[in-house]
């Protein structure tokens, strides 16, 4: 006998920019949005639909079954933006006709959603330094959160956060996809089977080429106000990528034992242009991560996991591949002296159909499972491995030189 589905009530606050032009691989806010709700998809997004590269993010929930999920429903029933206008837009243009989305409430603050007794769970989507003032808010109300990356600006707010989301009974998540994707699932099969030994090494990158000199001096990606630079944006990415296949000797869940960060400032305004960091798990492994908003990576390969006898490619985009090549030394003896090695390469395909949507659905599925039965955490995304990114990128910002708000560039008080 079927039950009826779980009903999750979301409110949305802030309607970025890219809801309404989806370019450059941006895909937060409309992504989360239209996964919640039922929109279609070429009606909206009728260009770049096919470059991967692009960010058409349309989840509809009338393929939610597709992925397994019949038994949820997501309905946004509340959206906040800085002006009631602009809410409502938002509604109009990005929330479904097809369910009960296109009646969410528009407001025009913040505050207002969290105060919507109609409201289970709050995506925040605002700029990185807002996210600690507006989950506060939030918790403080009542509500569930799911909040952007990076989840604050630094450990000590972080902190004070999970400690009032344990105090209220509330669940907390910061919204880092890929962790969700099937992609990772398969990923984290093979790398922890043990056939190819354990990892000792490994490469992360995700830099995007943001055309920062186009930008406004205002514009987030660039403006130190609003936590601009690859570090605080891109670099979550990398560290998921590094902290999903960390040898599972590692039980602890303890942050690296060494932390060496570098950056190279943004001229215009001193954020990070580039940023390198090579973090050490004692007698476990290494691993170099970086992030540019200045230069483009390479379309091919987003990190590279180095095992004992392998080496795993994972393709682009790093918060989202679509696959991943397993490159085997032979396991025969080694071969003669000046003999060619013949590595083995296996492609593991784990895309879904753009149709399908782009991956976000899996994170707001996880969001409803753990509402659902009562978790104040997900155990794939749990609140200390954003305490160790969020500690790594303390201590990257503190060598780096990152410009930043007053009292917020001290050392790290550590793990
Ligand atoms: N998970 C993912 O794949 C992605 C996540 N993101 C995350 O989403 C967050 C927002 O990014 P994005 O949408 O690109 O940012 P935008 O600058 O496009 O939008 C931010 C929105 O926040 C609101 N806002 C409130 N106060 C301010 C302020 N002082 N200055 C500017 N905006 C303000 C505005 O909405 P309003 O006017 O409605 O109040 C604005 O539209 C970031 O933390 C980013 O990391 C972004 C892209 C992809
Ligand atoms: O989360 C993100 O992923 C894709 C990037 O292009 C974007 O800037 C970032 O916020």
């Amino acid at each position: 006998m079927s039950s009826s589905p779980f009903t999750l009530k979301w409110g949305i606050i802030a309607t970025g920019k890219q809801l309404y032009c989806c370019v450059g691989g941006c895909v937060g806010i409309l992504t989360i949005c239209s996964l919640l709700s039922r929109i279609h998809l070429s009606s909206v997004y009728p260009v770049r639909y096919s470059n991967p590269q692009s960010s058409p993010p349309i989840i509809d929930l009338w393929l939610y079954n597709r992925r397994n999920a019949s038994d949820l429903r997501h309905v946004v029933t509340a959206v906040g933006s800085r002006s009631v206008a602009s809410a409502q837009k938002f509604i109009d243009d990005v929330l479904s006709s097809t369910d009960d989305s296109k009646s969410a409430t528009p407001y025009g603050s913040y505050a207002d959603v969290f105060a919507d007794k109609n409201v289970d769970v709050v995506y925040i989507g605002t700029p990185h330094t807002m996210h600690y003032e507006n989950t506060k808010a939030a918790l403080l109300a009542g509500k569930h959160v799911l909040c952007e990356k990076p989840f604050t600006f630094d450990l000590a707010e972080l902190d004070e956060l999970i400690k009032i989301a344990r105090e209220k009974d509330l669940f907390l998540m910061e919204a880092v996809w890929t962790r969700f994707h099937p992609v990772a699932y398969k990923l984290q099969e093979v790398i922890f089977s043990g056939k190819y030994g354990k990892v000792k090494r490994i490469f992360a990158d995700l830099s995007v080429n943001t055309k920062p000199d186009e930008r406004e001096l205002t514009d987030r990606m660039i403006a130190p106000e609003l936590g601009g630079g690859g570090l605080l944006d891109l670099g979550p990415y990398p560290m998921t990528m590094l902290l999903m296949h960390q040898h599972p000797d590692n039980k602890t869940k303890a942050g690296p034992s060494s932390i060496v960060g570098h950056m190279v400032p943004y001229a215009r305004t001193g954020v990070d242009g580039h940023s390198t960091w090579i973090l050490e798990w004692k007698d476990l492994g290494v691993a170099i991560c970086t992030a540019s908003i200045t230069t483009q990576m390479s379309t091919e390969t987003a990190a590279i996991i180095q095992l004992e006898s392998a080496e795993v490619h994972i393709d682009f985009p790093t918060y989202r591949p679509q696959g991943f090549t397993v490159i085997a030394r032979p396991s025969k003896e080694s071969p003669a002296e000046g003999d060619p090695i013949t590595y083995e390469k296996t492609h593991y395909d784990c895309s879904i159909p753009e149709t399908d949507g782009r991956g976000m659905q899996y994170q707001a599925d996880e969001v409803a499972r753990c509402i659902r039965d009562g978790k104040k955490e997900s155990e794939r995304r749990d609140l200390a491995e954003s305490r160790i990114v969020m500690h790594v990128f303390d201590e990257v910002r503190k060598q780096g030189g990152y410009p930043v708000k007053e009292g917020k560039a001290g050392p790290s008080k550590g793990l």
